[in-house]
């Protein structure tokens, strides 16, 4: 049997990039021989394979073909005379198709090297088209590279989409590779590519309804609310911030693309026109509960944090309330977050300065210091407690806003 390095360590050797995680090819061995040396097997529908002491993957050169019509899967065939050429040949992306040998030269059939020069995503075969998968895949590398899509691979997934394949695609799959782009270095370039192959149509039309939504020019020079919506989840993503936040960045202004038309170019109550649609989207997509909460909560009250400094005490403690800022602080930090991106993301605003954090972290933390247990003691009716607390800390509140430096 023959071992090799394939996939993502080969590119990014090429790269010259840190390596994660090594995926190994066996050419020339059955699953029984990869058992009887001690590899444990673990590919559910694959037959990949856990050495022993390293714990890295060994796949078995495999080919694979579509099991009818739609993505249902794959009838995998794994023997020892499929080669190392015709298992490259199954995968997604010339760069994503190379092997390296023990002696360290690659194996290169599909041109990968030449693809990764000129910077562009390439399919490998026309059997890309069997795994609608492949087009979010391509996307979200994209984001991370940079690198261009290949005229005929971008005409290849056009086809898969107007075909119905990527209707096919379940939740997971789509949310999987979604959390991956989101937290690459550019996420707008996946997004630019899933619109170009009309794939985010498909899967998320919630999002792809933004393009062509104009804005008052005024407060948004950039005007098209897809493209600002593009510039505040790059900036979420260039500070490095999790997961959540992006996604809450992402989808805070999906109530825009629900405006009537007759009061464009202004969005007043796009906040509460936009929470049944990011719900809608995260139920659809099985978005776990930390990204949907913090995603409805930015929706819902981004544009009350942004006029944060003309609100009466009042009205801040219910927003703190709504947002469960006093049990979940770090949470209602990340949304400030995602509000500090929403205002950065426009033309010309990219620098500004956004008070409105440190204040409403003043006001919280004045709030907070109100002594509830102190104030239920005094209460001689203990069905007051609730009330008095909260007297007390519109009180707190209200000094807080009037000691404004
Ligand atoms: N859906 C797919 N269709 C075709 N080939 C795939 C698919 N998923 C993975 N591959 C192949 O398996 C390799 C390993 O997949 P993996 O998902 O670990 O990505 P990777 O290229 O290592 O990138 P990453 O750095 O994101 O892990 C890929 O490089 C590619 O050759």
């Amino acid at each position: 049997m023959q071992i090799y390095r394939v996939g993502g360590a080969v590119r990014d050797q090429l790269l010259g990039l840190p390596i994660k995680d090594i995926d190994w090819v066996v050419v020339g061995a059955t699953a029984e021989q990869m058992l009887s040396q001690g590899y444990q097997a673990v590919g559910k529908d694959f037959p990949v394979f856990l050495h022993p002491h390293t714990h890295q993957e060994y796949a078995l050169a495999r080919t694979e073909r579509k099991d009818g019509h739609g993505y249902t899967g794959f009838v995998v065939h794994a023997s020892p005379d499929v080669t190392l050429e015709e298992d490259l040949l199954r995968r997604d992306l010339t760069i994503n198709a190379m092997a390296q040998g023990d002696d360290g030269v690659i194996i290169d059939p599909f041109n990968g090297q030449a693809d990764l020069a000129a910077k562009v995503l390439r399919h490998v075969s026309p059997a890309f088209s069997e795994d609608p998968v492949r087009i979010l895949r391509l996307a979200r590398f994209a984001a991370r590279f940079g690198f261009s899509t290949a005229p005929e691979t971008m005409a290849l997934m056009q086809q898969m989409v107007a075909d119905g394949e990527v209707d096919h695609l379940v939740p997971e799959r789509v949310w999987q590779e979604i959390t991956k782009g989101l937290m690459e270095e550019k996420p707008s370039l996946m997004f630019a590519a899933l619109r170009e192959s009309g794939a985010l149509a498909r899967i998320a039309p919630e999002i792809d309804a933004l393009w062509g939504v104009p804005q008052r020019a005024d407060y948004h020079p950039e005007v098209d609310t897809g493209l600002h919506t593009m510039l505040v989840l790059d900036y979420a993503a260039a500070q490095g911030w999790p997961l959540a936040t992006r996604f809450a960045a992402l989808c805070h202004d999906l109530g825009k693309a629900k405006t009537p038309a007759d009061v464009l170019p202004r969005h007043i109550m796009h906040e509460a026109r936009g929470v049944p649609v990011v719900e809608a989207l995260c139920l659809r997509l099985r978005v776990p509960a930390e990204c949907r909460d913090l995603a409805v909560m930015t929706c819902r009250e981004h544009t009350l944090v942004h006029t944060a400094e003309q609100l009466r005490a009042e009205t801040v403690l219910k927003l703190l309330i709504r947002c469960d800022a006093f049990r979940r602080p770090e949470r209602f930090a990340q949304m400030l977050d995602a509000c500090l991106a929403d205002a950065r993301g426009r033309y010309q605003f990219e620098e500004c300065a956004y008070p409105q954090i440190a204040y409403l972290h003043r006001l919280l933390a004045a709030a907070n210091a109100v002594n509830a247990g102190q104030i239920a003691q005094q209460c001689a009716d203990k069905k007051q407690i609730p009330q008095a607390v909260e007297q007390a800390r519109i009180a707190a509140i209200t000094a807080a806003i009037a000691t404004r430096e």
